[in-house]
């Protein structure tokens, strides 16, 4: 059967940049336009010239995209104004662009309220817009907003817009749904109705997750006709966000009925980078990903549940909807208390131990990983104290170095220039090959002071350890009250980029987060391959 091929247009650089708290530089969009490139995606949207220094100047640079084509957004011609003399739009013909996707009104409350002009010069606006950039060999689109909802009050209306867009040479009629208020069943019948009048090969998708329905909204239109989706990564875009291609890619690349009756410009080697590509844009955002982005999330094939694991070992599509490799993800077995002996096999093969299931080892350090979760211990989220507990369960983690003693002290005083301080300071001991070893550290606070004393002299050890930095530090409240148990979680990471995760509880916070700082430093010795002297 031939399959229909679907247009994926990204609008990352445009839409994503309307999110709060979101803001591109130019290197950032060069970065995002060339991975979105890469990924396969078929129009990318960088961004509105004339509306500030940083779209304009990248419009300006040219750059080209090896396969994607570059679209410039910017709205229709003003009204009272000649397109000569509309600065906007000549900002939009004058962009180093392959295309221009025009928005403009097709709901008649907002011609009425938001532009206050009459309905027929609204039309008109959109085809002399439209007009203009066909004539300017640029690839027309036209984004029409409030599509749905302009539908539903007049429909005729909504189709006299999107008509004029199209019979002015507009290669693509987006039908947006630009408050994300619409849902499913309502976007299949709309689409339906517009496909009568404008081929679903000249039809798009812009649809918002105000109701959570974004990816829904998408392949229910895509269902009715549409042949053009747009959206952006992670969900990016105003208020709730856009359409996360993210999840709309692999669905309509794994699933059926899509992925039976359509292709996309993405390979099965593409839709390998996906995950990967989802990360670029956290990472470029200072964001952490979304642990439970639906394929790409650390979590999406993370198994926990004893039962679970055990059937996954068996056969993966036990509990696995697509395999995580074809999305570029990677499955998870974690350990905790929901596990069983097979979450702990799995945990120790990964690190290096083969071991029978009826070893009465792995049941004696299943019963340990219980007892210590009853006391607050997070084993799946410290996979370093995890490997420390099961090395030394299992008889073969070497003792590089025992702590004596610490004392940590909080000083609240006069600095020298009378001002109100709060310093730090911390003394800790500690035994090597026969020594002991007296450090003493100062900090921002007690932690940051201990960790300072503890790793300022380390004796035959301290070369391994000077990469050592400490990532991100997590303190929990376990229970209520002062008395209250800590857990502290850690992360730690070296010089080669490798990245870890301790844990330690204890009513003191003092001693919660020692303890994850010992078994940070344990473990780096460990993976170091350190000696004992
Ligand atoms: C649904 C969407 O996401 S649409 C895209 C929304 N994105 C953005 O707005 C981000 C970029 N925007 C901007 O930087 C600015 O709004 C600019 C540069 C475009 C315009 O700035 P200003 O000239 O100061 O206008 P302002 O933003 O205050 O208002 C928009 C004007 O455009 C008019 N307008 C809005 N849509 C259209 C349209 N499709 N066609 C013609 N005019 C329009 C409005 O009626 C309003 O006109 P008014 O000033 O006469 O009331
Ligand atoms: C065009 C657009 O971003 C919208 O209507 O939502």
């Amino acid at each position: 059967m031939t399959k229909e091929r679907l247009y994926l247009y990204d609008t990352t650089l445009r839409d994503g940049a309307q999110t709060q708290g979101v803001d591109f530089s130019l290197e950032d969009k060069a970065l995002m336009a060339g991975a979105l490139d890469a990924l396969g995606i078929d129009y990318v949207e960088a961004g509105y010239p004339g509306a500030n220094p940083t779209d304009t100047e990248y419009f300006e640079t040219g750059e080209v995209l090896p396969n994607a084509k570059r679209a410039a957004f910017g709205m229709t011609k003003r009204s009272g104004r000649s397109l000569s003399n509309d600065p906007g739009f000549q900002a939009l013909l004058q962009a180093k662009a392959d295309c221009v996707c025009l928005v403009g009104k097709a709901w008649d409350f907002h011609v009425d309220v938001a532009l206050g002009i009459p309905r027929e010069e609204n039309v008109q606006g959109i085809a002399e817009s439209v007009e203009a950039v066909v004539a300017s060999g640029k690839e027309a689109l036209f984004d029409a907003e409030h599509f749905f909802d302009g539908f539903k009050a007049n429909k005729d209306y909504a189709l006299a817009c999107i008509q004029a867009a199209y019979d002015a040479g507009a290669r693509w009629v987006v039908l947006c749904d630009t408050n994300g208020g619409t849902l499913p069943g309502e976007i299949e019948e709309i689409v339906a109705e517009v496909v009568k009048h404008i081929p679903g090969d000249h039809v798009g998708i812009h649809a918002h997750d105000d109701t959570g329905h974004g990816v829904a909204n998408s392949l229910a239109a895509v269902r009715a006709g549409a042949r053009q989706i747009q959206g952006t990564l992670n969900g990016l875009g105003e208020r709730c966000g856009n359409a996360d291609l993210v999840s709309i890619i692999p669905t309509l690349m794994l699933k059926q009925p899509y992925a039976e009756s359509f292709e996309t410009g993405l390979t099965a080697e593409h839709l390998r980078n996906l995950t990967h590509t989802s990360r670029v844009l956290d990472e470029l955002l200072n964001r952490a990903p979304n642990r439970h982005a639906p394929y790409v999330g650390e979590s999406a094939f993370a198994h926990k549940g004893g039962i679970h694991v055990s059937a996954v070992q068996k056969d993966p599509r036990t509990y696995e909807h697509v395999p995580p490799e074809s999305v570029g993800n990677q499955r998870r077995l974690l350990v905790s208390n929901q596990g069983g002996r097979s979450n702990i096999l799995a945990e120790l093969e990964r690190i290096g131990f083969k071991t029978p299931k009826d070893d009465p080892r792995v049941a004696g350090l299943l019963e340990e990983v219980k007892t210590k979760e009853a006391k607050g211990y997070a084993y799946e989220a410290a996979d370093a104290s995890f490997e420390l507990l099961a090395r030394r369960h299992l008889g073969n983690v070497p003792h590089f170095f025992d702590v004596e003693s610490f004392r940590v002290m909080v000083e609240r005083r006069h600095n020298a220039l009378g001002q109100l301080v709060t310093v730090s300071e911390a003394t800790v001991k500690v035994r090597v090959d026969g020594e002991t070893i007296a450090s003493v550290g100062e900090g921002t606070g007690p932690v940051h002071a201990l960790d300072n004393a503890l790793r300022k002299d380390l004796g035959p050890y301290q070369n391994l350890i000077e990469d050592l930095t400490l990532v991100d530090y997590k303190v929990r409240i376990l229970t209520g009250g002062t008395d209250a148990v800590t857990r502290v979680l850690i992360e730690s990471r070296d010089g080669q980029g490798r990245r870890w995760f301790t844990v330690g509880v204890s009513p003191n916070i003092v001693d919660a987060s020692f303890e994850a700082l010992l078994d940070s430093i344990n473990y780096k010795l460990l993976r170091d391959g350190a000696t004992v002297h």
